[in-house]
């Protein structure tokens, strides 16, 4: 039987109506929600993406603010930046997308954003808190991916979940947050021999791994929930995902389509962890993470 294609985009528009109401709200209260973004560079995926983050903002009543700055700008410039709007209580997110250019130490970079405000969830403190499960922010991505698994009704308990993929901004904190939920998790990656022996025992599948079609119908246990987070062109500039749709669609139970699921929903768990910081610093009465 064919698997059922994740509506991506009416997951994502019932999220974003129900974080438009709650920023109406605090709004109300005294506190407009305001993230910043800083893109340096040229490339124009990353400008889409920002674009995106930019009207997605407008779209549920969060202030926004971009600063584009060129690829040869330096590092103290930026770290400069970030200070400032460490200090600034109108902006509750500050994120850095990513990829820098070469020249900027990325990881140096994400240290000098106030833990409070790191609605990317990169910062280490937030790493080490999303480890021992203390409470806070999530990363945008495998939030994302829990979400979807929320509103499908899928419970990771007791599942055997499988992570193709072993990035920091997706594939190790996807593992912790499937963890957090109680399933046993599985994590693959380029060294892993017998990659399908493995990805075949999945109940969910999560494909991370930043590869057009790695993923392909023997790699798929009959039923398994499919979650592609890749975000590639193909050899016609298509953009696809990890995962052999075509394939695929045919022996998984579901499976997420890209575009038109992942990646809308990191940017409304970015709205989410804005708004969140936002409420934070409306309770505490100071600048988020101040
Ligand atoms: N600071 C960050 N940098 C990067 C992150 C991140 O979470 N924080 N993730 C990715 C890029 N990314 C968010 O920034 C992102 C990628 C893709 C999409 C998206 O909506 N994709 C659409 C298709 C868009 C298109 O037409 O190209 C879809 O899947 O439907 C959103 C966000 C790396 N950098």
């Amino acid at each position: 039987m064919a698997a059922e294609v994740i509506n991506g985009k009416e997951i994502v528009s019932s999220i974003r109506g129900e974080i438009k109401q709650e920023v109406a709200e605090l709004i109300s209260s005294g506190t407009t929600p305001g993230l910043v973004v800083i893109i340096v560079g040229d490339d124009q995926a990353s400008h889409v993406y920002v674009n995106n983050k930019e009207k997605a903002c407008a779209q549920v009543g969060i202030k926004s603010h971009v600063h584009r700055l060129p690829a040869d700008t330096s590092q103290e410039k930026l770290v400069k930046l970030i200070h400032k709007y460490n200090e600034n209580p109108e902006f509750h997110g500050i994120l850095v997308q990513s990829p820098l250019p070469k020249h900027i130490n990325e990881e140096q970079v994400v240290d000098e954003i106030t833990p409070g405000k790191d609605v990317d969830c990169f910062h280490p403190v937030n790493v080490g808190n999303l480890m021992i499960g203390k409470e806070g922010m999530l990363p945008c991505t495998p939030a994302g991916v829990m979400e979807v698994l929320k509103r499908i009704g899928v419970s990771p308990a007791g599942k055997h979940a499988v992570v193709v993929g072993r990035s920091n901004i997706v594939g190790k904190p996807m593992a912790m947050l499937l963890l957090r939920e109680h399933a046993t998790v599985t994590i693959c990656h380029s060294r892993t021999p017998n990659l399908q022996d493995i990805t075949r025992q999945a109940d969910i599948l999560v494909a991370a791994v930043g590869k057009a079609n790695v993923i392909e119908d023997k790699h798929v246990k009959p039923g398994a929930v499919v979650i592609d987070v890749g975000m590639n062109r193909n050899a016609e500039g298509k953009l696809c995902g990890d995962v052999d749709f075509d394939a695929v669609k045919d022996i998984a139970g579901y499976i997420t389509p890209v575009p038109g699921c992942v990646g809308p929903m990191t940017i409304t768990m970015l709205l989410k962890n804005t708004l969140s910081s936002a409420r934070r610093a409306s309770l505490s009465g100071t600048a988020a993470g101040l």
